[in-house]
């Protein structure tokens, strides 16, 4: 998973290692050459003249180091007492070829920048000690403005679900051909490992073979199935799935919706209809995170037409790139909840950002 993105990430690593370690060379030669004139105008100085002259001497003494830079003079003075600082310059060529990684990787634009603006002013100006390795100032800088983006409103899952009135229903919407009805599946399992009951209701009445495809899924996890014929209305289906747990004491309502285009009105309107009168308390939004920037643009429109709560980004198994995984919760203020992980209903993973930015930079 998201292969290609670390090797990217590990790439910045090496290239802002290897910018800084050439100019720590030139910066001990410089130092080296400090230290050569100090000697030299010590002696100078001792041997000779006057005051008036001596100070003449040293204001030539520093517009010769302003001439190399106060940068400079800092870093060699740095490097003299084991410490390092990183510069803009020592920056710019990897921070740029990072941007291209990033872009390449589809990330979504603003969040790449974002990433790039938090890495510059953490590294910037930032010293190392001899314990402490360039490679390690950039692994830091590289988690924290990662996880800054990644973690954008995550809130905790199963805490919601405990503490929310039953049933809790949860409606997944997204295109069709996403993963939504086997993560409705998933979902039940990963509910029912921790306890909670569930029935799935079939919003999506438009699909011809709909009803049958999530049929397979309830009948071969053991769970109730509420459909309606096709052409019917969906959320009058997800409103009996919603009676049907009342009466029955489930835990939680599972309501799939018809996968049409974001664009179309339609759908917005089925939406906001199911909105009204089941008043969901979570609407998930599914897509691929295999469809990078894609799957970024339709959550941002479907968080626009019909607020979501959360997001579940299905086959990150097969997504070497992570640019959605990495841009959604940003791009949409909604965090990224679920991770689906191959087609076993077992394959759904709690979204954790600080673990994925542990596998992605560690
Ligand atoms: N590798 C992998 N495949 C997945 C994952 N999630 C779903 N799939 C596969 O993706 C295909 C489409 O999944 P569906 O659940 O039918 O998609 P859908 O969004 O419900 O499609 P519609 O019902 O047409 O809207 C199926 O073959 C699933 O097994 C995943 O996390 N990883």
């Amino acid at each position: 998973m998201f292969d290609g993105l670390k090797e990217k990430l590990d790439r910045f690593r090496s290239d802002v290692e290897e910018s800084a370690d050439a100019d720590t060379e030139a910066d001990s030669e410089a130092e080296a050459e400090v230290d050569a004139e100090s000697e030299a105008d010590a002696e100078a100085d001792t041997d000779t003249v006057e005051p008036a002259a001596a100070a003449a001497d040293e204001t030539a003494d520093e517009s010769d180091d302003e001439s190399d830079g106060p940068g400079r003079l800092q870093r060699a003075k740095a490097f003299a007492t084991g410490k390092v600082v990183l510069e803009e310059e020592d920056l710019e060529d990897p921070l740029w070829n990072l941007e291209m990684a990033l872009l390449e990787s589809d990330v979504e634009m603003g969040v790449a920048e974002a990433i790039l603006d938090q890495i510059r002013s953490n590294l910037i100006g930032e010293t190392k000690s001899q314990m402490a390795s360039t490679g390690d100032l950039v692994e830091d800088a590289l988690r924290d403005a990662l996880l800054d983006v990644i973690s954008v409103g995550q809130f905790d899952f199963e805490e919601r679900i405990a503490e929310a009135d039953k049933p809790v229903t949860i409606v997944f919407t997204g295109v069709n051909g996403v993963g939504k009805t086997t993560t409705i599946a998933k979902m039940a399992k990963y509910l029912e490992e921790r306890g909670y009951s569930s029935v799935l209701a079939n919003g999506d009445t438009y699909r011809a073979g709909a009803n049958e495809q999530i049929r397979e899924h309830a009948d071969a996890l053991g769970k109730r199935l509420i459909a309606h014929e096709q052409g019917g209305d969906p959320a009058a289906v997800i409103y009996d799935g919603v009676e049907y747990a009342e009466a029955n004491d489930v835990d939680v309502v599972l309501g799939d919706t018809a996968g049409r285009l974001h664009t179309s009105s339609d759908l917005m309107a089925q939406l906001e209809k199911i909105d009204r009168v089941v008043a969901p308390d979570l609407t998930l939004f599914v897509d691929e995170a295999v469809a990078g920037q894609d799957a970024v643009e339709r959550a941002k429109q479907f968080n626009d037409a019909a607020e979501i709560d959360g997001a579940v980004l299905t086959k990150a198994d097969a997504d070497s790139q992570g640019g959605a995984a990495i841009s959604v919760a940003y791009v949409t203020g909604k965090p990224v909840l679920f991770l689906g992980t191959g087609q076993g209903y077992d394959d759904l993973d709690r979204f954790d950002p600080e673990e994925l930015v542990d596998d992605l930079v560690g």
